[in-house]
């Protein structure tokens, strides 16, 4: 059965993105989502996305890593959709739409999409590393030459060894200037290195203000495949008001045969 898509990238995170409203897609069928996402025998993304109907909110996001597992959430995933919403006529301007991790709101200002995260309460402070959960796990840390850093063979070992079986997305950053941060992500799921995590860099943005390295509450995040801000409030020690910004984009459409 013929499987219309469209592709997106959210500064350099890609994604292929199926309308999903009418519930044609084989949702346990893993193999055909790795299919699908592999990078030679198939499309080729990060991941897999479906967008469906909700009985409340505008609609629902199904995630999928490109391992073919259904994940948790998505942050440049989760811009993505709100611009193929957009794509579909579902919204203009503003979306309101359930993921893994509950309801989040967005607003679209042409390429831009600014995505309301989840509040984000506890921050595990360690010697030389931070974790904390955006929608996602993620282990955040600071090094120097990020450029030259082996981020797929010190993610992996991360990864398998300290995060055991459930894992964590593995974040290696480095100070560009006072709210200006380079970061490079080890993606589980992925198991390589994306050109931006969503999550991920809402994580760094989080964890570098817990640790006082940055005082605003506003910091960018160079990655890779663009520019990402992210901005919070903390109130009574809990990250509220936690916004991703950045470009969503799509790319192309067409048809699994
Ligand atoms: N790979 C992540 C989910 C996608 C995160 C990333 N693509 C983002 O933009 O947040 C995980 O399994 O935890």
């Amino acid at each position: 059965m013929k499987i219309p898509f469209y592709k997106y990238q959210g500064t350099g995170n890609d994604f292929v993105m199926i309308d999903n409203r009418q519930n044609t897609f084989d949702t346990t069928n893993t193999e055909l989502v790795a299919q699908i996402c592999d990078r030679r025998f198939g499309v080729g993304a990060d991941g897999l996305i479906l967008l469906e109907n909700h009985p409340t909110a505008d609609f629902k996001m199904v995630y999928y890593n490109s391992d073919g597992n259904i994940s948790t959430m998505c942050g440049n995933g989760g811009r993505c959709i709100v611009q193929f919403a957009k794509q579909l006529g579902i919204v203009t301007t503003k979306a309101v739409f359930e993921a893994i991790d509950g309801m989040h709101e967005a607003s679209i200002n042409d390429a831009i999409v600014s995505l309301k995260m989840n509040d984000v309460a506890n921050v595990e402070v360690s010697e030389n590393h931070t974790f904390l959960n955006t929608g996602s796990p993620h282990h955040v840390e600071l090094v120097d030459n990020l450029l030259e850093f082996d981020v797929k063979d010190k993610g992996e070992i991360l990864r398998y060894t300290t995060y055991g079986k459930e894992g964590s997305n593995i974040n290696f950053v480095e100070g560009i200037d006072k709210d200006t941060f380079f970061v490079r992500t080890y993606e589980r799921g992925v198991e390589d290195e994306t050109l931006s995590c969503g999550t991920g860099v809402t994580a760094v943005a989080i964890a570098l203000h817990e640790t006082g390295v940055v005082a605003a509450n506003k910091v960018m995040l160079k990655t890779l495949g663009g520019i990402l801000t992210v901005r919070f409030t903390k109130e009574e020690g809990v990250y509220k008001n936690v916004y991703l910004e950045g470009p969503a984009t799509f790319v192309f459409k067409g048809s699994w045969e």
